[in-house]
């Protein structure tokens, strides 16, 4: 297979993690490193660069380092309004690269080989789009878009009130790509209190090498 074309990391951090009971939840720690710092170090080796998905002040992920954009589309539309201000930072400022993966930042755990899966499932399937799966379920947020869709997503937020990942992706055809879920589902994300401690114990699980080489 050839590379893959030069893709950045968007980490998306934008929603009002209300089942949390509000805050950032990618500030939330598990095994004494906040949820984001896990997200980075996983995503990092895979991409040509990250940014962040932040609403609000940027400066309370100012130690990360990171060029944080906030929604466009007021009134936290969703994570596609994310998806969008992160397609047009990339469109902005930094032309020669076309392809944007997004990942919800409160996800500590994803795959070593997430990147490369999503670019191989979508063009063997001879499709734009490629989104993450595992257990039968799939997760619409960790998907692979093109700077050629932002438009066409524009419009669908903006005039046609769209609010579901899944549906806009399934206009253009998307693949979903699955991973096992054992021992640790790679894409479990921490929504409620009581999933911190559950995050902890699967942290604990995947021991030293932390799952790297799985799926
Ligand atoms: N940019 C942006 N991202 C969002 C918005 N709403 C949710 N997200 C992100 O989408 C991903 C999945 O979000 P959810 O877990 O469904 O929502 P949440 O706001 O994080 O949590 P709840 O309020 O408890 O549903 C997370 O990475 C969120 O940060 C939004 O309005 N704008």
């Amino acid at each position: 297979m050839p590379a893959a074309p030069a893709t950045f990391g968007l980490l998306l951090a934008g929603g009002l993690a209300r089942r949390m009971g509000g805050g950032d939840k990618p500030l939330r720690t598990i095994a004494g490193r906040s949820i984001l710092a896990h997200v980075i170090e996983r995503l990092a080796p895979q991409c040509d660069g990250l940014l962040l998905n932040a609403n609000g002040d940027p400066a309370r992920f100012a130690a990360y380092h990171l060029p944080v954009v906030a929604d466009d589309v007021p009134g936290f539309a969703g994570p596609l309004a994310g998806i969008l201000a992160g397609l047009d930072w990339l469109a902005a400022n930094r032309p020669g690269a076309d392809w944007l993966v997004s990942v919800a930042a409160d996800t500590p755990f994803i795959p070593s080989n997430l990147v490369m899966r999503l670019h191989a499932a979508r063009v063997a399937g001879n499709v734009p789009l490629a989104c993450a799966a595992s257990d039968g379920r799939t997760h619409p947020v960790i998907g692979l878009w093109p700077t050629s869709l932002r438009d066409d997503l524009r419009h669908a937020l903006t005039v046609e009130d769209e609010r579901k990942v899944g549906h806009w992706a399934a206009r253009h055809g998307v693949v979903a790509v699955e991973w096992p879920a054992a021992p640790v589902d790679p894409f479990f994300n921490a929504n409620q209190p009581g999933d911190l401690a559950e995050a902890e114990r699967l942290h604990a699980l995947l021991g030293p090498d932390r799952g790297r080489a799985r799926g």
